[in-house]
């Protein structure tokens, strides 16, 4: 069987092709098809923006889609950045941006009030139509300055208390125990092994 990863995300692909590599399923992404036009994730949720990307992804190559949709829920920020963790410091993405903002934001906030968990809505799409939704979550705080060069996104700054350190501190295999992304993969396994069955 073969699948597509339906992000433009690096760090993502390098994620989900290690989660997936015990599955026997060959992977492309939109990273290795010409040029794409970037899909409007105009979802209120990460789980609409999942689907969006999927179904958009199943249309343009027939093959079973697999999308991420994902992001920071910061509580003393009432949840955001949220859908829009991409681009919270606006267009053109761009990670170290977004981070500055984010301690800008909360350059007031004590310690105990800087909790926030990483979000994932995962939606795989098969071309007759069918969808399954599976998410995942991981809690943690925003540190004061950024720690860490692994990862990508806000991982520098997201500490998993338990571990006492960043998310930017762990090694691929160590973030792939425990994120949101690895949580919402973990649960789509069965759904992909039966479509694996189904589509030999
Ligand atoms: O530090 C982080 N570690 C993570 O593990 C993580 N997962 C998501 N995020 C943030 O949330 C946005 C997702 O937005 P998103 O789901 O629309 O993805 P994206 O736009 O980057 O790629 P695509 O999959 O849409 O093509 C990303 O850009 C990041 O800012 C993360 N940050
Ligand atoms: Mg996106």
């Amino acid at each position: 069987m073969k699948i597509i990863l339906a992000t433009q995300n690096e760090g993502k692909v390098r994620e989900l092709r290690d989660l997936i590599a015990d599955e026997e399923i060959e992977v492309v992404s939109l990273r290795d098809l010409p040029e794409s036009e970037e899909v409007e994730e105009n979802g209120e949720t990460f789980a609409e923006n999942a689907a969006i990307k999927a179904r958009a992804a199943v249309q343009r190559t027939g093959l079973i889609a697999l999308a991420d949709d994902s992001g920071l829920e910061v509580d003393a920020l009432k949840g955001a950045p949220g859908v829009f963790s991409a681009r919270f410091a606006g267009e053109p993405k761009d990670d170290e941006r977004n981070n500055e903002k984010l301690l800008e934001l909360l350059e007031t906030i004590p310690e105990d009030k800087r909790t926030a968990r990483f979000r994932c809505a995962l939606v795989i799409a098969a071309p007759n139509g069918e969808e399954y939704l599976t998410e995942g979550r991981v809690e943690g705080k925003i540190l004061r300055q950024p720690r860490g060069t692994d990862g990508f996104g806000y991982d520098p700054l997201f500490l998993v208390p338990e571990l006492g350190r960043t998310l930017a501190e762990l090694t691929l295999t160590e973030k792939n125990n425990l994120s949101h992304r690895a949580q919402a993969f973990r649960k789509a396994i069965p759904i992909l092994k039966d479509l694996k069955a189904e589509h030999p």
